[in-house]
């Protein structure tokens, strides 16, 4: 998939043009894992719009396999922040729904549900409605759910957000070991710098809004991995702090908008990187709050 200088701008209530990405550039090639990160507000899920067909390009063009990308398209799948679940519907209906709206027999659908319930540890929950697990189980059924449909392109806006640590780190190497199966490109947006290089060959810094491309880093990490011990590895703090020193930047002037375009003070949340001496860091969090500035959202291009 690609972005060629794309450029997003919307309308604000007030009337004015807000433009949310600038000329931004990025290819994803078949099978790599890509990680995108940046400020809050920046344009990261914006992005995967573009991608994804569910909006079109100001400027420039967003492509998939060389075709520009007109409406949405069945090769990609999505999974949010929020489960997209149907409440009502057992865990098993749910991830049949997929290969039913593509018009599989329901018999065939819930055989494939029940085989992808299994290899996301699953089985034996099938009757259960999603409000009757937990948030590592819901996690769970949205990878069969999204999986099921075998994408070939792959769209994750923060999906393990909502997780405690520990779960969020068990569904990444769930996520990791489901990937390799049948590889699917992923676009994977995330404020966790350590999340981003334990899952990704690649990670893009994008800049504070509009969003372009400041920056990518191949992460040369091997494969496979488990993203609990990943982390204390000396190349893995190297391309922590590699990543961290432009990324740092973009968080500040984000910071100092949302405080009011008041310049970034120095003490700014700066995330403690990871040690390779066993002292695990928290998570790096740009922030997850909305960008909310009236002085930003307002602004006309
Ligand atoms: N439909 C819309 N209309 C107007 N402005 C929008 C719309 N969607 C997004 N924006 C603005 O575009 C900018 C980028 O939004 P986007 O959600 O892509 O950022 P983000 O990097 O994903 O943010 P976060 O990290 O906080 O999730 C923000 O300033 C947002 O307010």
């Amino acid at each position: 998939m690609e972005l060629r200088a794309a450029t997003k701008r919307f309308r604000t209530p007030s009337g004015g043009v807000y433009t949310a990405l600038r000329d931004l550039d990025l290819t994803v090639a078949p099978g790599e894992f890509c990680a995108v990160v940046g400020p809050t507000g920046c344009g990261k899920s914006t992005t995967l719009s573009l991608i994804s067909g569910l909006e079109r390009a100001s400027a420039g063009r967003a492509l998939v396999h060389g075709e520009p990308v007109t409406g949405i398209d069945p090769r990609v799948g999505f999974m949010f922040q929020t489960d997209a679940v149907f409440p009502w519907k057992s865990v098993l209906d749910n991830v049949a729904a997929g290969p039913q709206f593509r018009g599989a027999a329901k018999k065939e659908a819930l055989s494939r549900a029940r085989d992808w319930l299994r290899r996301v540890g699953l089985s034996g929950f099938e009757d259960r409605l999603p409000h009757q697990l937990s948030g590592g189980m819901r996690k769970r059924v949205a990878l069969a759910q999204t999986l099921i449909n075998e994408p070939e392109i792959l769209l994750m806006d923060e999906p393990f957000s909502a997780l405690d640590v520990q779960t969020r780190q068990i569904v990444q190497d769930e996520l990791l070991a489901l990937w390799e199966l049948t590889r699917p490109a992923v676009v994977f947006v995330t404020h966790d710098l350590e999340e981003a290089i334990a899952l990704a060959d690649k990670v893009v810094v994008l800049t504070v809004g509009p969003g372009t491309v400041k920056d990518t880093f191949r992460v040369d990490l091997p494969r496979p991995r488990k993203v609990q011990e990943i982390r204390f590895q000396p190349r893995f703090v190297e391309l922590y702090e590699q990543i961290w020193s432009s990324l740092r930047d973009e968080v500040r002037l984000a910071y100092a908008r949302t405080a009011g375009d008041a310049p970034a003070p120095e003490s700014a949340p700066v995330p403690a990187p990871a040690t390779a001496s066993g002292t695990p860091s928290p998570s790096t969090s740009a922030s997850s709050s909305r960008n909310s500035s009236p002085t930003t959202a307002d602004r006309a291009e």
